[in-house]
């Protein structure tokens, strides 16, 4: 509790700062579990709220209220769009050297060209906040810190009432009882359009073969419907102890969690540094570790899998060295193995050239061939056509950025939508010119299980 925000504080570059005021202050949390942090604003957040875990767990992030949202609707200048707001809001950002960088959550919708559906009401082309309150815990230390964005008079009086709130959200994650969480009781499961999923795969492969584009990502969804509504932070909670190898997102919007645990990273800028990843091409685990490693063997060496690989890797390979200096790229796959499925996985990283930030990327990059397909101008046509659904988020860039340009972007998928007492599910696959429709059937279900799993629902297999 270092400054006490008054509406015309003299700004860090010694200029008064008048419209648009953004505070941020970081308090003393103590230890704090961020999945309790998430659930203690259960009551008067829901709907406004995030969560984020990297892969290698050395970062978490929890959203509570929206001090502020970015949206944009422009199909074109979305990304630009974000970057305008954000940029604005950073330019009369008021902080203290001990106070963390505020970060802004949310991400875009895969394709805002694809015919919009009521499923993903509350979800625009861009989706963005600056929580309220704002948890992240890395090197060991949780940080809570209150972001406060105003056009009015009354700064100081609001910060005092949100201190007060965020305390008491802070007792109750210290002291809530936490039982293991429950799983929801699955009552139906709906396959959706299956057929019309298999006669998707079989139309895309004779357009492929017969020279329209190289890979084409085709997707299905299945529907979930349980006893009663389902909880957020339970939810997040199992596919967190069940998820050790991947990304955990949570995204909510009005009645709506968009979630998932993903494998995929699209970009980070840490530090000056740019770190992508092409992950694509499957195989389900094996029973035993003999039988996984033969698994892992054969699709390191199956030249259909390889070359769906290789799309991504030429492509990404190509905005790298586009975007920055010292790209390296493997010569060649090893195998990203998390619970349910192994894929091939090539890292790629290079030093960002100083006009290039976190979103020069993601829109550069998203989708990447292993998302959409090669050639994109080709591949994206087709999936609206072919795709008998609404992707929404799923396959799409969500993550973080904070004031200072670092930030990270996953690529959404092994996700789902809960609402209620039902939860939508998105898988699906690359598409090349010798897929066979029932093996790719095969692999949207492994790539199921995640969600599937974390949601109570039967495994296949
Ligand atoms: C499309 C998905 O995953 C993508 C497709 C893969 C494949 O077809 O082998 C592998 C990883 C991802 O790039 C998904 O999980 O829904
Ligand atoms: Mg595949």
């Amino acid at each position: 509790m270092k400054h006490n925000p008054t509406p015309h504080t003299t700004g860090s570059a010694g200029r008064q700062v008048s419209g648009l005021h953004f505070y941020t202050e970081t308090i003393d949390a103590g230890r704090l579990s961020p999945l309790a942090f998430f659930e203690a604003g259960e009551n008067e957040f829901a709907g406004r709220r995030f969560y984020w875990e990297n892969r290698d767990k050395t970062l978490k992030l929890v959203g509570i209220g929206h001090a502020m949202t970015l949206t944009s609707d422009a199909a074109d200048g979305r990304f630009a769009d974000v970057r305008a707001q954000w940029q604005r809001l950073c330019s009369v950002l008021v902080k203290e050297e001990g106070d963390l960088p505020p970060v802004l959550f949310g991400g875009f919708s895969f394709d805002p060209e694809n015919h919009p559906s009521d499923e993903w009401k509350g979800f625009p082309p861009a989706y963005f906040a600056v929580p309220q309150f704002q948890l992240a815990e890395k090197g060991g230390r949780t940080f809570v810190s209150i972001n406060l964005v105003t056009e009015g008079e009354t700064a100081a009086e609001d910060f005092e009432r949100l201190r007060l709130i965020c305390e008491s959200m802070i007792h109750e994650a210290q002291v809530m009882e936490r039982t293991p969480a429950q799983k929801p009781e699955v009552s139906a499961l709906d396959e959706l359009a299956r057929s019309d999923y298999l006669e998707a795969v079989g139309e895309v492969t004779g357009r492929i073969r017969a020279g329209e584009a190289e890979k084409v990502v085709i997707a299905r969804s299945v529907q979930l419907a349980f006893d009663e509504a389902a909880t957020p932070s339970s939810i997040l909670e199992n596919l967190s102890a069940e998820q050790q190898e991947s990304y955990l997102f949570g995204l909510e919007s009005g009645s709506k969690l968009f979630f998932g645990a993903t494998p995929e990273r699209l970009v980070e800028i840490r530090d000056g540094q740019a770190l992508t990843a092409c992950v694509a091409g499957s195989i389900r685990r094996g029973k035993t570790a003999s039988e996984d490693r033969e698994l892992g063997e054969g699709l390191l060496h199956d030249p259909k899998n390889r070359s769906e690989h290789q799309y991504v890797v030429s492509m990404i390979g190509d905005v790298f060295r586009s975007f920055c200096e010292e790209v390296r790229i493997p010569a060649g796959p090893r195998l990203l193995k998390v619970r349910d499925i192994q894929h091939l996985f090539t890292p790629v990283e290079g030093i960002p050239n100083p006009d290039k930030d976190l979103l020069d990327f993601v829109e550069a990059l998203h989708p990447t061939p292993a998302l959409g397909g090669t050639p994109r101008e080709a591949a994206l046509p087709i999936i609206r056509e072919s795709e008998r659904m609404d992707r929404g988020f799923y396959g799409a860039p969500v993550g973080w950025m904070d004031s200072e340009g670092n930030g990270e972007f996953a690529v959404a998928i092994r996700s789902a939508l809960l609402e209620g007492s039902g939860a939508r599910l998105y898988a699906g696959g690359g598409i090349v010119a010798d897929s066979v429709p029932e093996e790719e059937y095969e692999e949207t279900w492994v790539k199921f299980r995640p969600v599937l799993r974390a949601l109570g629902g039967k495994l296949n297999g």
